[in-house]
């Protein structure tokens, strides 16, 4: 089945940030421009961002991540507030009204927290709100030590879309697609444009982000992309700077790297 009705979109900090650590605002307005008018044309669509860390460091002057749990904390609940200020802006030019779900992974372990969650954002999608997600850092510590690979916005969005029983979900990140090897390193490294199992020759593949903004890398898109299939969903992973790029991927278009169980 192909269609893609109810949508997860999950776009990462090399997106939202530039490689010289600058907010990238034409791109968070395009993304803004591309998911009302999905909205507006009957998708249901929830965006998992990142992107809070690495605005407030831009807001601080900070040049890069500092190590220290408790002043990436500090940072997150700085860039949080103004992410979502910089999305209250783009998308209400759009006419389109948003929301903000901050989750930790404790919820998805107690039943009563995960019901509220799932009512509150069923009720967004009725009332044609975009929810819009992201680890709460300030109090989530698991993510920010990345100590566990599990612990980041990718595995966060595919949880999410297996929860609210979503159709498929759309990575923007700052590569085109997954590559045979890092593109960044490897000149010859080829795109790959579908996946229908994580073997272990792809998963050698993939490393770890060398954008210097971005945390998980490749690894956390691959993990990603294995629980989505393992759920009978789909996963395509697209380059950010183009978010328009999402509006080929639900017309069935080749585009990136489709991340699908045969
Ligand atoms: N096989 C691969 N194909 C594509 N990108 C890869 C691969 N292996 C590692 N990467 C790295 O993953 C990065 C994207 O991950 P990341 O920086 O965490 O982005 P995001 O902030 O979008 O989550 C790329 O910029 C690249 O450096
Ligand atoms: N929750 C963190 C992002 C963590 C994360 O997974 O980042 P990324 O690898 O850019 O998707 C933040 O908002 O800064």
């Amino acid at each position: 089945m192909n269609s893609w009705h109810r949508i997860v979109v999950k776009v990462g900090t090399s997106t939202i940030v530039n490689r010289d650590g600058q907010i990238n605002y034409p791109v968070v307005n395009r993304l803004a421009q591309t998911l009302s008018s999905l909205q507006k044309s009957g998708h249901e669509i929830l965006l998992v961002t990142s992107g809070a860390i690495g605005v407030a460091l831009d807001q601080m002057n900070l040049e890069k991540r500092p190590q220290e749990i408790p002043q990436q904390q500090a940072l997150a609940a700085i860039g949080q507030g103004y992410l979502m200020s910089l999305y209250n802006q783009s998308f209400a030019f759009y006419q389109q009204l948003i929301g903000q779900v901050l989750l930790t992974y404790d919820v998805f372990d107690n039943k009563a927290m995960l019901e509220n969650t799932m009512n509150a954002i069923e009720m967004m999608f009725s009332q044609h709100i975009i929810p819009i997600v992201n680890e709460n850092d300030v109090i989530a510590v698991d993510e920010l030590d990345h100590q566990h690979s599990f612990g980041d916005n990718d595995r966060l969005a595919a949880i999410v879309t297996r929860e609210i029983g979503a159709d498929g979900l759309i990575i923007l990140s700052d590569v085109d697609a997954l590559y045979t090897a890092n593109p960044n390193i490897d000149e010859f490294a080829q795109a790959i444009d579908k996946v229908t199992k994580i073997t272990d020759d792809i998963r050698m593949s993939a490393t770890g982000s060398t954008s210097g903004l971005g945390t998980g890398g490749m690894s956390t898109k691959l993990a990603a992309g294995e629980f989505v299939m393992k759920n009978g969903g789909k996963m395509v992973l697209i380059n950010g700077n183009n978010p328009a790029l999402i509006l080929e991927v639900i017309a069935g278009k080749t585009v990136g790297t489709l991340f699908q169980g045969e």
